[in-house]
Order: structure tokens, then C-alpha cells, then sequence
């Protein structure tokens, strides 16, 4: 079985963050290792950050990158500035392959993360991905122009690779208007295209660290990229079908319904 690392922080409710990330790569058969970089507390009015300090997130790399056979990673929120730098030093010393997952824009609350750290996702974090999966607003922030459809999609996944990260996923998801949740892969110079309907529920906590983590799991099991992010949209849309609802507001995606539907339906 592979081992897969991701490099996240903790939602304390679950949908989302290190714990969407285990969780899914349990569902799709490899084994999670993880590295904790901060610790995420939701609220109904807010979203607070409580970050390790770096000598810790160093450690618990070094203790896996020193032990295991490590191909695929994945990154999710690395929180502030000193703990994407000494993320990114552990990483350039691998050939780990690395998805990565920018977290800048929460839908569960803002956080506080600064023009400096935009910037170093884009100099320092993106040239080491494999495949970025940045939302619209991350997509936008990156790079460096509005998205209001896909024809700016298209542009925007350009701009992203120019950093050097060679494929780029944009999820319309949620943010796009329209009925339809359209996610982007533009793989080197090739479009590809997956959609669904949009789900009328907020279970959608965690719906971008579960769709990362099933399309890390999937490469690290030698599945073709296309291939991987189509996987990852259909596991990810049955995790908000059948979420957990929290509030009027907020749930969370389980990851557990793609196993629970195709047990039943066996
Ligand atoms: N309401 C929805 N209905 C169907 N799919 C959705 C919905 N919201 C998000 N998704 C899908 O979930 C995945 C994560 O997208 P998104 O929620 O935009 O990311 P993030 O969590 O990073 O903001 C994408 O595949 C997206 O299309
Ligand atoms: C620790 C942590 N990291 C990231 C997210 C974003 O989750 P998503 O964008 O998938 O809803 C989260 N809720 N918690």
C-alpha cells in the first residue's frame, strides 16, 4: 500500500482539514501519514488559528520523510509564512510529488493570512506542485485577476502555471454562477472539463481538502491525472450529498458515502 503525507491543519469539525484528508485516503486504500501545522477552531461568526510552532512541523517531517517511502504529499493550510518556508526546505529536498491545495479563501470563516504569504505560495510553495487545486477566490488571488466564467478560468489556470506548477485544477464549485459546480483541469496545454450539479445543501466543509486528498490518493495509486481529479468529483459530490449538517449555515462533507452507497446498492 503507498503512503501518502499531508501537510494540514486541524478543523475541529471535522469536515475539512487533516481530518478530511485521513479520512479520505482511508476510503481510497492508502495509508495517511500526516504533518499538523496548526489547529482551526470554527464558530458560527468565526474562524480562529492556533499555529505550531515550526520546530514542530520540521520534527514530524523529519520523522516520516526519514522513514518512509513518501511519492505523493499533499498541502493543505500551512497557515503563516514560517511554516510554508520550512514546509517547502523539507519538500525541495525530496521527489515527492506534491498536490497542492492553497487554502487562502475559507468559506468557513476569513483568515488572516497576509500579502507576503500569497506571494511565497506563488514563488516558493506552487513550483514544487505537481497540480495546484486552488477555489475561484484562490484562483483569483493567485492569479491576479477576477473570475466570473470559464473563459477567465481558462486564463487564470494559464497565469497559475506560468508560476511553474505545471497542472492546474480551478473549482468552480459553489462560487461559479449557474446551476452547474464546473471544475477546470488544464493538464500542460490540454482542457479537460467535469461538472455536476450544483447540491443545494451547506454541507460543504472540507469539500476542497476531500477533493485534493482523493486526487493525491488516486496519483499516488498510479492513476492518470484526468482520471484522478474525475474520481476525486464524484467522491467529493456524494460527500456533500449525504454531509453532516452542523447548522443553517455549515455542515461538513462525509467521507464515508461514496463506501456506504456502493454497499448498498451491491
Ligand atoms: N454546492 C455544490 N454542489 C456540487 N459540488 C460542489 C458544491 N460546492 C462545491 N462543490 C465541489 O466540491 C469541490 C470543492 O470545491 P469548493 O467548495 O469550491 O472548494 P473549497 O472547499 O476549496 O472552497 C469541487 O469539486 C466543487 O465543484
Ligand atoms: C484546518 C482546515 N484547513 C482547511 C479548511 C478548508 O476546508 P475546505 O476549503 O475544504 O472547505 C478547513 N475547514 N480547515
Amino acid at each position: 500500500m503507498e503512503n501518502v503525507l499531508t501537510i494540514a491543519g486541524s478543523d475541529s469539525l471535522a469536515g475539512g482539514g487533516i481530518q478530511a484528508d485521513l479520512k479520505t485516503f482511508e476510503e481510497l486504500n492508502v495509508f495517511g501519514v500526516s504533518a499538523l501545522t496548526s489547529v482551526a477552531s470554527i464558530t458560527p461568526t468565526n474562524l480562529t488559528l492556533h499555529q505550531l510552532p515550526t520546530t514542530v512541523i520540521v520534527d514530524q517531517l523529519t520523522s516520516i520523510l526519514t522513514q518512509l517511502p513518501i511519492h505523493f504529499a499533499k498541502t493543505g493550510l500551512l497557515g503563516d509564512l514560517a511554516t510554508l518556508e520550512a514546509v517547502c526546505a523539507q519538500l525541495e529536498s525530496t521527489t515527492t510529488q506534491v498536490v497542492v491545495d492553497p487554502v487562502l479563501v475559507f468559506k468557513e470563516g476569513q483568515s488572516q493570512l497576509q500579502a507576503t504569504y500569497i506571494t511565497a505560495v506563488k514563488q516558493r510553495l506552487l513550483p514544487l506542485g505537481y497540480v495546484t487545486t486552488p477555489n475561484l477566490a484562490e484562483a483569483a488571488q493567485l492569479s491576479g485577476m477576477s473570475i466570473t466564467n470559464k473563459t477567465e478560468m481558462v486564463e487564470a489556470a494559464k497565469r497559475i502555471q506560468a508560476t511553474g506548477c505545471p497542472n492546474v485544477v480551478i473549482k468552480g464549485g459553489n462560487r461559479l454562477a449557474g446551476d452547474v459546480a464546473s471544475d477546470y483541469l488544464r493538464m500542460g496545454d490540454v482542457d479537460y472539463w467535469f461538472e455536476s450539479p450544483k447540491i443545494a445543501r451547506q454541507t460543504t466543509d472540507g469539500a476542497g481538502c476531500t477533493f485534493s486528498a482523493a486526487i493525491t490518493a488516486q496519483l499516488a495509486k498510479g492513476q492518470a491525472l484526468p482520471e484522478a481529479v474525475e474520481v476525486a468529483k464524484r467522491f467529493v459530490y456524494m460527500g456533500i450529498t449525504h454531509g453532516v449538517s452542523i447548522s443553517e449555515r455549515l455542515g461538513s462533507v462525509w467521507q464515508g458515502a461514496s463506501r456506504q452507497w456502493e454497499e448498498e446498492t451491491k
